[in-house]
């Protein structure tokens, strides 16, 4: 149920309920409209308080078809449904138009020609009272271009009507104009600013992608998942089809709690060097605060010892803050490679605050060319920037690079541009793509921050931690959180944490850190709210 779908992968999915004899059409739409008005009441609750009137929006494709089921589902609760039809009655697939056929012994379906918004709702005199419901049901997984200029329009007119808080707004399946493959607007006239945004979006089966990633939680307002049905472990196992087009699914994010309890039944007596010893390169005076919050960090999540490497200049200061974080001298890549003679030291974590230059390169070829597991973040990303294949060349599959976007922008400027361009159709290119193709070309694991994170471990495992919905954490926008995700994954993996099962678990943990610790949050908080959060999650 952690997976996250493309609309492709949908479609297969309900090919493969088809072609077994699992359900047909009309039963999943019949589904998926009941799903829609039991996930409407139970999460928005007020609605039932609400006067019961309700605008259907249909669409032209199975999203409309699914909106003359929740039509008729609502009429036959007492609601007072009025519908309509964005698309031509005579050209409606059969399941589609077998509901719109059932709706018609209803009530009228009001053709978008004759919908005129601002007379019916707007302006001085109303013809109606307006509803207190909106269902878009225009398009969802078949969105493949932006909306048409006059139905857009007409969306719009309908939002000024209406504005947020005075009609509930529900999407079934999507809001009308996201890709969903991408959680990015179709929408290039309108700088990705959809018509309006919805209370609640309704799911089949699966999220898909466009729920979590990019806008797609600003537009969704809040998701849920409605059961219809399919059994997906049974259609996978008889279709070696549907098992082909699903192998690629996306994760969300989980912690591995097994791994990281200590001691336990596997290892009760274990000694502090059998949970690893990690080392934090340390910037020069004045720059050793966010290595400091790495290392401590990195000691929070479990590791046996952390040992903070700073140069001679910036001993001091660092002795004066460290307790049970380890100092040691480290005035270059020299004094590096020395260090590192020291098997035990089995995960390293360069960048932040190391600066941008020529030393700090060769720190991290050295530290590359011990094949010590590392990660690369901030400085040691951006120090490469003019010549990213110099780093490229030395990466291996024990390292992960933890970019926020401007980092990814500077080692991949021409995936980058390709991912910022305004999408005209969909599928639009979505972060997962834009990570993949980097961690491809990188040949590492690649964490690309931000409000959806994406991990990708180069032709395998894909995992986003989205910080929306019940996730969201805003707090984490404060200076130096990313120097603590950094630590966390170094000492993950000197625990023998798999560097992509490092990076997931980290991200999940980070925010959880800052959704229990909440709002006033600064980076310091993140590694001391890590024992509550370890102890509520059972670890
Ligand atoms: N896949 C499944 O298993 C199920 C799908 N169901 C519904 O079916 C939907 C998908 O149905 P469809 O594939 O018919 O697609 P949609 O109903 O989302 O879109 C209809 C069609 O419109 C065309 N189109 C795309 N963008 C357009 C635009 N901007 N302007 C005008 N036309 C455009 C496309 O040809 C597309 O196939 C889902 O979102 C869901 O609501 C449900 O009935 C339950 C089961
Ligand atoms: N609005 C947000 N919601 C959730 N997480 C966020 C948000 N903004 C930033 N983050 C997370 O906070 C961290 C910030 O890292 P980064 O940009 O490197 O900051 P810094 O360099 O100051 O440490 C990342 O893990 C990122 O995913
Ligand atoms: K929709």
């Amino acid at each position: 149920m952690n997976e996250l779908l493309t609309s492709a992968q949908m479609r297969a999915i309900e090919q493969a309920a088809f072609d077994s004899g699992q359900a047909t059409g009309l039963e999943l739409m019949e589904r998926a409209g009941q799903g829609v008005i039991e996930a409407m009441f139970e999460a928005l609750p007020d609605l039932a308080k609400a006067k019961a009137k309700a605008l259907i929006l249909c669409g032209p494709g199975n999203n409309g078809g699914d909106g003359f089921v929740i039509a008729r589902l609502l009429h036959e609760m007492g609601w007072q449904v009025s519908c309509f039809l964005y698309g031509d009655p005579g050209r409606l697939q059969p399941d589609a138009k077998a509901n719109h056929d059932r709706w018609g012994e209803i009530g009228a379906v009001v053709p978008f020609a004759d919908w005129h918004v601002r007379e019916r709702w707007g302006g001085a005199v109303p013809v109606e009272q307006p509803p207190s419901l909106i269902v878009d049901s225009l398009f969802g997984t078949g969105l493949t271009r932006p909306l048409a200029r006059d139905l857009d329009e007409a969306l719009r007119n309908l939002a000024s009507c209406l504005p947020e808080g005075k009609a509930w707004r529900v999407a079934v399946d999507a809001p009308s104009g996201l890709c969903m493959d991408s959680g990015r607007p179709l929408d290039p006239e309108n700088d990705g600013e959809l018509p309006s945004r919805q209370d609640l979006t309704v799911s089949f089966h699966r999220l898909k992608r466009g729920h979590m990633l990019g806008d797609g939680p600003e537009w969704c307002g809040r998701v849920a998942v409605a059961d219809i049905g399919l059994n997906q472990p049974a259609l996978r196992a008889a279709r070696p089809a549907l098992r082909e087009q699903l192998s690629d699914m996306v994760q969300l994010a989980e912690p591995d709690k097994r791994q990281l309890r200590k001691g336990g039944e596997d290892y009760p007596g274990a000694h502090k060097y059998d949970y690893g010893h990690a080392v934090v390169l340390s910037g020069g005076p004045g720059r050793t605060g966010a290595a400091r919050l790495a290392a401590r960090a990195a000691l929070r999540v479990g590791a046996g010892l952390v040992t903070l490497a700073a140069p001679a200049p910036a001993m001091s200061e660092c002795a004066s803050q460290l307790t049970a974080v380890m100092l040691t001298r480290c005035n270059g890549a020299p004094d590096l490679g020395t260090l590192l003679e020291d098997e035990r030291l089995n995960a390293l974590c360069l960048g932040p605050g190391l600066g941008v230059s020529a030393a700090t390169r060769d720190l991290v070829l050295t530290a590359l060319g011990s094949r010590r597991r590392c990660v690369l973040d901030a400085d040691a990303l951006t120090a490469f920037a003019e010549r990213p294949q110099a780093l490229f060349a030395h990466l291996h599959s024990g390292v992960v690079l933890t970019p926020h976007a401007g980092e990814f922008a500077r080692l991949f400027p021409d995936i980058w541009a390709r991912f910022i361009a305004c999408p005209e159709q969909g599928p639009a290119i979505s972060k997962i793509e834009a990570a993949q193709e980097a961690a491809a070309r990188a040949g590492c694991i690649l964490l690309f921050k931000g409000q959806d994170t994406v991990i990708v471990e180069p032709g395998g495992r894909v995992v986003v931690h989205a910080a929306c919905y019940e996730r969201a954490a805003p707090w984490l926008a404060t200076a130096g959180a990313g120097d603590v995700l950094a630590g966390m994954i170094a000492g993950l993996m000197a625990r023998g944490f798999w560097p992509v099962g490092a990076a997931e678990t980290a991200a999940w943990l980070h925010a959880e850190a800052a959704i229990s610790f909440g709002p006033g949050l600064i980076a310091e908080d993140l590694a001391e709210e890590l024992p509550a959060v370890l102890r509520a999650s059972g670890v």
